[in-house]
């Protein structure tokens, strides 16, 4: 019999490939064919190097140091999450082509604590398919193009309301309320009042608390937001049932407006009706995803105009060609915006310039393949619009802004122009988005001039771009013949 020595060394002898076997394919299968990079510290990563560069507005260069270095697919960790950083057309095309049951949207629980679980971003297949088609029975173009002229009724109250004996504003904030009456009463059927005025204030509450630390603890800002959220769902809870009672009494028709859409959707089309939550949450999703864009673009094109004297002519001539045309008190059309192909190329290169949305994430639900490396299940996926805005080989001169380039969009490569994301989420607010900037750029350039005077013009990323102070502007009403 081997004495108890002698057995534990042929042990330890027999155990030291398998030990040293299980140690080098722990530590190897991981990053086996993973995109270079670094993960950096578990959790936070290069979260707050990122936040720091996005509000001292340097985050492309952040970005494009790192493609210096990696190229452009490398990994790294991002909001608590490994993470892999891929730009370009074909990054794109692989991101916004290969939703099905791989890749969903991802958003921060926190976010989707606010916004409810059952909005379309957060839904995947065939789910996400159908909230798509309930949303996109109000927002395409037939339905839409009924409502020109009452968006226009809103541009020009608000205009009148806030903007005519001024001297002096701040564009932003005006802005967001301008947007917001605009969705509130073309979406929801809401008029001005004392429920839409509570609506926004507790609209601008729950915003507030979106991007703070996700601590549920009473006075904190996030739980101000969870707060404000529970109030606005119950809000448009008392909404909804009312409307259904209209459309059921034929007193509303199913296009009336978003909400009777919602509705009705599923008696024609052989689908699942929705619920109530999902009315809820994706009403919601809408004015938050829809609001804040087209105010960031509307303020962004004011910046533009007033530094560029020679832009703002050209688009004043358009403008006042359409407004020739029309006699005192009569409605903007649909035809009307068709012929407004100048100032739509300014705004799409204004959104090519200066994105609402920087990017964002999609989490990886299967794992993917990507140009050679595999993105391991759980991880997620980071994209930016800006970096394929900037790339020479798509745009010359990407740092001149430049409205030409749009004249013919049929030569803009694929994937390469992203302001609305790309394939089956790209945004379902892009004809609405439209038709309400050029409606307002339309009636700005008509009746004012305007000069900047704060003191600093740029701009950080909020985590959307704000400009200083609100961009405070010196208006000069003109005088009306
Ligand atoms: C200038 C204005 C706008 C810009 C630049 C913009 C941009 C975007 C982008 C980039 C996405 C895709 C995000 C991703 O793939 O992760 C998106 C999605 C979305 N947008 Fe917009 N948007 C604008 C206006 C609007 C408006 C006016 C509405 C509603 C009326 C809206 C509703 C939505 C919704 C619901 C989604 C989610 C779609 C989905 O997940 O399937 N957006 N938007």
């Amino acid at each position: 019999m081997m004495n108890i020595p002698i057995l534990l060394t042929v042990l330890i002898f027999a155990l030291i490939p398998i030990i040293l076997t299980l140690i080098l394919t722990r530590h190897k299968k991981p990053s086996q064919n993973l995109p270079p990079g670094s993960l950096g510290i578990p959790y936070i990563g290069q979260s707050l190097s990122l936040l720091g560069a996005m509000r001292t507005n340097t985050a492309e260069e952040w970005l494009q140091k790192r493609i210096e270095k990696y190229g452009p697919i490398s990994k790294l960790t991002l909001f608590g999450c490994p993470t892999v950083f891929i730009t370009g057309p074909v990054a794109n095309k692989f991101l916004f082509t290969n939703g099905g049951n791989k890749l969903a949207s991802q958003q921060p629980k926190s976010i989707t604590r606010l916004l409810g679980a059952r909005n379309v971003m957060e839904m995947v297949g065939e789910e996400h398919k159908r909230m798509r088609s309930a949303i996109g029975m109000f927002l395409r173009p037939e339905v839409l193009k009924r409502y020109v002229g009452k968006m226009e009724d809103e541009v020009k109250r608000h205009l009148e309301m806030h903007w005519s004996d001024q001297g002096q504003l701040k564009v932003m904030p005006l802005m967001k309320t301008l947007t917001f009456d605009i969705i509130s009463s073309l979406l929801f059927g809401l008029e001005r009042g004392r429920l839409r005025e509570a609506l926004v204030k507790n609209f601008n509450e729950m915003m507030e608390g979106m991007w703070a630390v996700p601590v549920n603890l009473p006075f904190t800002r996030f739980n101000k937001s969870i707060r404000a959220s529970r109030r606005i769902r119950s809000m448009l809870s008392k909404i909804v049932r009312d409307k259904r009672v209209a459309l059921d009494e034929g007193r509303f028709h199913p296009t009336e407006d978003l909400i009777t859409s919602l509705l009705s959707f599923g008696h024609e089309e052989g689908a699942r009706s929705l619920t109530e939550e999902e009315i809820l949450d994706n009403v919601i999703i809408v004015i938050v995803a829809g609001h804040d864009t087209s105010s960031i673009l509307i303020t962004f094109l004011m910046r533009q105009l007033a530094k560029d004297p020679k832009l703002y002519e050209e688009v004043l001539r358009e403008q006042e060609e359409i407004a020739k045309n029309k006699v005192p008190g009569e409605k903007m059309t649909w035809e009307d915006l068709a012929k407004m192909k100048y100032t739509w190329q300014v705004v799409m290169e204004m959104l090519r310039t200066v994105p609402p949305v920087f990017g964002s994430f999609r989490r990886v639900l299967k794992e993917v393949e990507y140009g050679g490396y595999r993105i391991p299940e759980g991880w997620q996926i980071f994209w930016a619009s800006n970096i394929t805005h900037y790339d020479e080989q798509l745009f010359s001169k990407p740092r001149k802004f430049d409205p030409t380039r749009f004249e013919n969009q049929s030569e803009i490569p694929p994937y390469s122009f992203v302001a609305f994301g790309g394939g089956a989420r790209i945004c379902p607010g892009f004809e609405f988005a439209k038709i309400e900037t050029l409606v307002t750029i339309h009636h700005l350039v008509t009746r004012f001039k305007w000069r900047l005077c704060g003191k600093d013009d740029s701009f950080i990323r909020d985590p959307m771009p704000s400009p200083f102070e609100g961009l405070p502007i010196q208006l000069e009403p003109k005088i009306v013949e």
